[in-house]
């Protein structure tokens, strides 16, 4: 019961629901990003299934109908994994994968198998075994509060209900041996932090897949691992690195991602410290995507979640040489220019308006702007410095021009 599945996306279908907050080609959207989670998870799409659809069906999410639909298509091409965008209940859950006799997932759990195929050392796979377990316990309440509306109390108090009591209580045990283990690992990174001096601290954060490990591999000529796949760094990774006469410490951290678990966040906690913990955020968004401003508004979300939202910020608008924007022909009167229909020029106007000279545009791939950029980090970093430091010429010698 408690074995991890073995789970082989090689085929899979995608669903999602269009209502009244996500119209068509927002979950087309959100779909898209499934799809490449799915692909980062090592599947292939073979079709998506969507249903507009108010009210989800309490049994099986989706209705009856377009359940049919879809237990067809699963059966006829032998889908492996049915991937539903939204989190259902463990009831949904169970129903779903009597009716279609194959791997039932939602965003959530997803994410949870990526991370545990990504992680490498055995801090982040702790964390990510504490957040699956936290995640598979109320499912096996589920389990256990389904049998028993079914089989009602007679014939429940066998081997059924030990069964899974048993269970309940192995994951219980282990989710408290987890965390023993953590509340360890914490302490003694910790204690590491304290040891790195007074330093000025600066971490990297932003969604997924935006360039932050690629940026810090520039910026401190390190060789994080980076590549177009989503959750490439589990990890926390902290480099000394030096612009001018100033040195700091920069960290590259995991990336965040919409409706990112909240068992994640919690079990990240740790590795989220350092975002917590740091003195200035350099908030990395890739602005070829076309839901960039979404992806902002869930990094600050989850910022929010972890205490740091409104710390020192500067915004680093990353891959500006794969930026494109939407053109309307000239003959089309229709069309209203939105901001899909900006250039980059346009979007520098618009987030100077907003925060005034903490936004720069990058190419960290190009190594576009990157002087503009460590001259924005130096000057921001500084200021930190002098303010802590009033009486400490820590600063090296002065070389300015040698950014
Ligand atoms: N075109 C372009 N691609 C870039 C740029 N910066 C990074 N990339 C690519 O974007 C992909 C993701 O880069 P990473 O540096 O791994 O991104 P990350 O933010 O660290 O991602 P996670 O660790 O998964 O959160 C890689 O394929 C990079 O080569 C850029 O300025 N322009
Ligand atoms: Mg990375």
């Amino acid at each position: 019961m408690l074995e991890k599945k073995s789970i082989d996306y090689e085929k899979a279908v995608l669903i999602g629901v269009i209502n009244a907050v996500q119209n068509e080609a927002k979950v087309n959207e959100y779909l898209d990003e499934l799809e490449f989670l799915t692909y980062t998870a090592g599947g292939e799409v073979q079709k998506r299934f969507t249903q507009r659809i108010e009210v989800p069906n309490p049994k099986t999410y989706i209705g009856s109908g377009k359940m049919q639909e879809v237990q067809e298509y699963v059966k006829e091409h032998e889908i492996g994994s049915v991937i539903f965008d939204d989190e259902l209940s463990p009831a949904q859950q169970n129903n779903i994968e009597k009716l279609l006799r194959c791997k039932i997932l939602d965003r959530t759990g997803l994410i949870l198998d990526i991370f545990a195929q990504r992680a490498k050392t055995s801090y982040a796979r702790t964390q990510v075994e504490l957040a699956q377990y936290e995640y598979l316990l109320p499912r096996l309440t589920g389990l256990w509060t389904h049998l028993e509306r079914q089989r009602g109390g007679i014939g429940m108090r066998g081997p059924g209900e030990t069964e899974i009591e048993t269970d309940r209580r192995i994951v219980r045990d282990r989710i408290a041996l987890l965390k023993k283990k953590l509340t360890k690992i914490d302490r003694q990174m910790e204690t590491q932090r304290s040891n790195r001096g007074s330093l000025v601290r600066v971490a990297l954060v932003g969604y997924t897949n935006v360039g932050k490990s690629t940026l810090m591999n520039v910026i401190s000529k390190s060789e994080v691992f980076a590549e177009n796949k989503l959750f490439a760094t589990l990890d926390t990774t902290v480099r000394k690195v030096v612009i001018g006469n100033l040195p700091f410490l920069l960290s590259d951290t995991v990336g965040f991602i919409r409706k990112l678990p909240t068992q994640l966040v919690e079990s990240f906690k740790s590795t989220l410290d350092e975002v917590r913990e740091a003195d200035l955020l350099l908030h990395v968004v890739d602005i070829s995507h076309p839901n960039f401003e979404e992806h902002i508004d869930s990094v600050n979300q989850i910022l929010d979640e972890i205490k740091s939202v409104d710390k020192k910020t500067i915004m680093v608008f990353n891959k500006i040489d794969q930026y494109q924007a939407e053109t309307i022909d000239e003959d089309d009167l229709i069309t209203e220019p939105t901001s899909a229909h900006f250039t980059i020029e346009d979007w520098k106007k618009t987030w100077f308006n907003k925060i005034g000279d903490r936004a720069v545009f990058i190419s960290a791939l190009n190594k576009e702007n990157l002087e503009e950029f460590r001259k924005r980090v130096y000057d921001e970093v500084r200021d930190i410095h002098v303010t802590r430091f009033p009486y400490n010429n820590f600063l090296y010698p002065e070389h300015l021009d040698e950014y």
